[in-house]
């Protein structure tokens, strides 16, 4: 196998190309690249993973050009720069470091409030042009105000814990924040308009989403106390960054904290200039400790994925931990060559599918097996299908998924069952993994037999007439086919009978019509593995 290629197109902590190679992985590092749209849209087709931070835009365009592509690692949180759906739609996997540099964001809102409440970076300008202005920069303390948090997810609540010990009195808006939760964190979960009612000082901690962008306007403003401040150190976009500057220069917002501008890199904003704004260029997660978190976690997770297929932190895929993926990797295969069976002898619209998880199977990570089952069901039907985007397609094109776990067990220890339903008819498959960790096909609509997967198949099925095998075996020595395993099955004496024949090489079409002309053949189909 060739190693995967890898490009880091982001300022990453050179930690990370070096966990890379060390995985035998071939990395390329190009810092500036990602700001460089048409360099990177070039060079992106060579590349089987791309690790980035918030520079590089990973939009429909590029990943429409990076045919290679199979993974995307964010060195950091938020995926606003990378487009998922588009990621999605063509197989790659998007994951990212969730934790990696909460803690370290998160005390660089509590810095902002600090610098805020003592106005310390415009202090500093001016006692070191030697003002020595005492009585311009009176500051408000902290302890006993209110902070108001807007999100109070991991960042959020480790904002809140050390506020909390600063002796502030937290009281946050987060509508997935649970009751247990907000208790335990010691915070007052209110609506919007109580905390914007209540807070000294507001932080906004949630991911920039349709129904978070803008949560801060005029309007929000207005509900505000007079004197407040604003901290932002989560995403450009979230606060209407015109409102906050009238606000400001209105006397009713006392000052601000932002890390982060609706236009980044932000060369102007109408924020600038303005008196007690406190302004850094996106620093929030950049200190040696979260830089090394994420760098060596994402180049781990790509790592782990395009060496072994195990899925970390994935925003659009289930995980798949590198233990499971060897106890999965045989089941993988022989979902995806029972989808593919089936999708491969469907002619007419799939309506909908059931798939039995039966037995050590049943505990497995089922949700990827159905994903790999989808993929081989619909790759005869679709190109461009894999175990990421098949279940997103599946449902695209209306096709029901219905998954049933059982513990109790037939004859074999294990089995998965694919039952897919059509305009026309209903079919089922069934299939085992063998302890020599090869998939066995065990039935077929009903009909039990013992048949391994091969790359070159043929499957007939037959009334049950004596002779027929003869005339079978006959025309395939005939026409030089040779035949490398033959398996039989019936439902019952002089009823339908399935023929499926591995051989040794491609069958061209001239043979599968003499097959099709033999007397007592209902259906003959080629089928690849
Ligand atoms: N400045 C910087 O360098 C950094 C910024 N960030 C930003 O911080 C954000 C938050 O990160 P985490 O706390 O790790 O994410 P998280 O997913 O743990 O928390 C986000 C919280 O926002 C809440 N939320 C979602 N929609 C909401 C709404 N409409 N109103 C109120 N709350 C809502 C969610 O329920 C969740 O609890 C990230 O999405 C990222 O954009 C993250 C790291 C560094
Ligand atoms: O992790 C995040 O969401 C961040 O915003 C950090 O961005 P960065 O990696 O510093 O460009």
């Amino acid at each position: 196998m060739t190693a995967p290629r890898v490009l880091v197109s982001d300022k990453l902590s050179p930690t990370a190309v070096q966990v890379f190679k060390d995985r035998g992985i071939d990395v390329d590092y190009q810092p500036d690249l990602g700001k460089d749209k048409d360099a990177l849209l070039a060079a992106i087709g060579d590349y089987d993973g791309l690790a980035i931070r918030s520079a590089t835009k990973a939009t429909e365009k590029l990943l429409g050009a990076a045919s290679r592509l199979k993974v995307i690692g964010r060195a950091g949180i938020g995926v606003d720069n990378v487009d998922v759906p588009a990621a999605t739609a063509r197989g790659i996997i998007v994951m990212n470091t969730p934790f990696g540099n909460s803690i370290t964001t998160a005390e660089h809102a509590i810095a902002m409030m600090f610098a805020v409440a003592r106005q310390i970076p415009a202090a500093d300008a001016s006692t070191q042009a030697g003002k020595w202005e005492k009585n311009r920069f009176m500051g408000v303390e902290i302890t006993g105000k209110t902070l108001g948090i807007i999100g109070c997810g991991n960042i959020g609540s480790i904002v809140a814990e050390r506020a909390i010990g600063l002796r502030m009195k937290v009281v946050a808006f987060d509508p997935f924040l649970s009751d247990e939760r907000a208790v335990q964190l010691g915070v007052d979960k209110v609506d919007l308009d109580e905390l914007l009612r209540r807070a000294d000082f507001i932080t906004l901690h949630t991911p920039l989403t349709d129904n978070t962008r803008n949560i801060i306007d005029a309007a929000a403003i207005a509900k505000m106390k007079k004197g407040v401040r604003v901290i932002n150190c989560a995403r450009g976009g979230l606060v209407v960054e015109e409102d906050l500057a009238a606000g400001i220069k209105d006397g009713k917002v006392a000052g601000a904290g932002f890390d982060v501008f609706v236009t980044e890199p932000a060369e102007s904003s109408p924020l600038f200039g303005l008196p007690n704004v406190v302004c850094t260029p996106h620093l929030g997660a950049s200190t040696t400790e979260a830089q090394e978190n994420v760098a060596v976690q994402v180049a781990e997770q790509m790592s782990d994925y395009l060496l072994d297929g195990a899925v970390t932190n994935a925003l659009n895929m289930p995980s798949i931990s590198a233990e499971e993926a060897v106890r999965l990797t045989p089941f993988v295969r022989l979902a995806e060559d029972l989808g593919s069976f089936a999708g491969q002898l469907t002619e007419s619209t799939l309506r909908g599918i059931t798939i039995e998880y039966a037995g050590e199977v049943a505990e497995m990570n089922t949700k990827a097996l159905t994903s790999a089952l989808l993929a081989g069901l619909l790759r005869p039907i679709l190109t461009e299908v894999n175990m990421v985007n098949a279940p997103v397609v599946a449902q695209g094109r209306g096709i029901a998924v219905d998954e049933v776990r059982q513990s109790q067990r037939g004859i074999f220890e294990t089995y998965i069952r694919l039952t897919v339903r059509t305009e026309r008819q209903e079919r089922s498959v069934a299939g085992t993994v063998f302890s020599d960790g090869k998939a066995r096909l065990i039935q077929i609509k009903g009909i039990s037999m013992e048949a391994s997967f091969g790359p070159h198949m043929l499957y007939i099925t037959n009334r049950d007439k004596p002779g027929f095998i003869g005339r079978l075996g006959t025309l395939l020595g005939a026409e030089e086919v040779n035949i490398a395993t033959f398996n039989l099955g019936r439902a019952a004496v002089g009823e339908e009978a399935i023929a499926l024949i591995e051989v040794d090489g491609p069958i061209d079409d001239a043979v599968l019509d003499k097959v099709m002309a033999l007397e007592g053949v209902v259906q003959a189909k080629r089928l690849r593995f």
